[in-house]
C-alpha cells in the first residue's frame, strides 16, 4: 500500500482534489482531530468502499474548545496516525497549518466564548450556526463547541470539495448538527453517519480514552453496561423515559462518574422526550471519569 500524500496548505490540497474531480473521480473525506483509533480507520474503510480516492483531514480544531476544555491535552501522535492511514489506504491526509487567517484559540475571549476576532478585525469572523440542534446535550455544557464543528467543516468542505462525508455516530449530535447545515446551507455533499465502534468490553472508542487511568476506564464501562442496560428494558416495554434516564444515571454514579447530562432524545431533532416513548429515540450520556468527559449513546428504535 502506497503512503498517502500529506498536504499542510489548503491551496494545495484544493488543487489535488480538483485534479482528481476533473479526472471524472468521487472523492470522499473523513474529518478526525487525529490520535486515530479503529472506529477512525472504519469510517476510512467506509470512505474507500464508497468513493474513488478517500481523504483524512487531521486538526484539532481550537474554536470548538472553550477556554475551560481540554484542548491543551488533547492526544496526537502524527507518525502514527500516517502509519495507520497509510495501512487503511487513505490517498490523502490534510493536517493544515493555514486553516484560519489566524489561530483561534491565541484570541481574545469573551465571556465563556472563545472568539476568532481580533481587535483589529483582521481575523477570521464568521460562524456557522445550526441554532435548534445546537441548544442541547453538549451544547449546554460546549458553550461554542457546534458552531466550531459546524465552521471547521464548512470550511473542510470547500477546501477539499468532496462528494461524501463520513462521520461517526459516537458524536451523534455532532452527525446530526453537520447533516443539517449540508441541508441548509445546499452543500453538494452525502453525509454518511457510522454505528458507534466498540473496545471488546464495550467501551466505545475515543482519542479521549488514552487518558483514563486504568481505574477511571473501568469505571468509565458503567456507560456503555448502564446504555445496554436501559435499551433491553426499553425493548421489554420499559416506555418511560424518566425511568431509562433514571437506571442510566443510578449506574453512572454509582461506578463514580460524574454525570454531564443523560437524556433520551428523539433521534432527528434531538427533542428531549419526556414522558412515554413513542418514536425512535437515542439515549445520550456524558460523563466524566477523573478529568476525562467521555460521550456516548445507544439508539432504540420501538
Ligand atoms: N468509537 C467510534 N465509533 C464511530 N465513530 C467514531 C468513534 N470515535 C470517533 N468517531 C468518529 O471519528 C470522527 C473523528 O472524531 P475525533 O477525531 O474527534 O475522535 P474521537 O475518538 O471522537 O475523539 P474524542 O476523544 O475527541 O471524542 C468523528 O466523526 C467521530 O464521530
Ligand atoms: C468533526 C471534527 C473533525 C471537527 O473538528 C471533530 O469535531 C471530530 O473529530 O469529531
Ligand atoms: N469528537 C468530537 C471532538 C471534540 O470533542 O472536541
Amino acid at each position: 500500500m502506497s503512503a498517502p500524500e500529506v498536504f499542510r496548505e489548503k491551496s494545495l490540497m484544493r488543487a489535488w482534489s480538483r485534479y482528481h474531480r476533473f479526472q471524472g473521480k468521487t472523492l470522499a473525506l473523513v474529518p478526525t482531530m487525529g490520535f486515530l483509533h479503529e472506529g477512525h480507520l472504519l469510517l476510512v474503510r467506509t470512505a474507500k468502499s464508497l468513493a474513488d480516492v478517500t481523504v483524512v483531514s487531521i486538526y484539532v480544531n481550537p474554536g470548538q474548545f472553550a477556554p475551560s476544555e481540554d484542548l491543551a491535552s488533547y492526544p496526537s501522535d502524527l507518525a502514527g496516525d500516517l502509519r495507520k492511514l497509510s495501512a487503511a489506504g487513505a490517498d490523502a491526509v490534510f493536517c493544515p497549518a493555514d486553516l484560519y487567517h489566524s489561530s483561534p484559540g491565541d484570541l481574545p475571549i469573551e465571556g465563556e466564548a472563545a472568539s476568532c476576532l481580533e481587535d483589529d478585525g483582521s481575523g477570521h469572523e464568521t460562524w456557522i450556526r445550526v441554532e435548534m440542534l445546537e441548544k442541547g446535550l453538549c451544547g449546554r455544557s460546549r458553550p461554542v463547541f457546534f458552531r466550531g464543528v459546524a465552521t471547521v467543516v464548512a470550511k473542510l468542505f470547500n477546501i477539499v470539495e468532496p462528494d461524501l462525508a463520513i462521520f461517526g455516530k459516537k458524536d451523534y449530535q455532532q452527525w446530526r448538527v453537520i447533516c443539517r447545515m449540508v441541508r441548509d446551507l445546499d452543500f453538494a455533499i452525502t453525509v454518511i453517519g457510522l454505528d458507534v465502534v466498540r473496545e471488546a468490553d464495550g467501551l466505545a472508542m475515543s482519542s479521549r480514552n488514552v487518558r483514563l487511568s486504568p481505574e477511571c476506564r473501568e469505571k468509565a464501562l458503567s456507560i456503555y453496561r448502564s446504555l445496554s442496560k436501559a435499551k433491553i428494558s426499553a425493548e421489554k416495554g420499559q416506555k418511560n423515559s424518566h425511568e431509562l434516564k433514571y437506571l442510566v444515571k443510578q449506574m453512572i454514579s454509582e461506578a463514580g462518574g460524574k454525570i454531564d447530562y443523560v437524556e433520551v432524545v428523539e433521534q432527528q431533532g434531538l427533542q428531549p422526550v419526556e414522558e412515554e416513548i413513542s418514536c425512535p429515540v437515542v439515549v445520550c450520556v456524558a460523563a466524566s471519569f477523573g478529568d476525562v468527559r467521555l460521550i456516548d449513546n445507544v439508539e432504540i428504535n420501538i
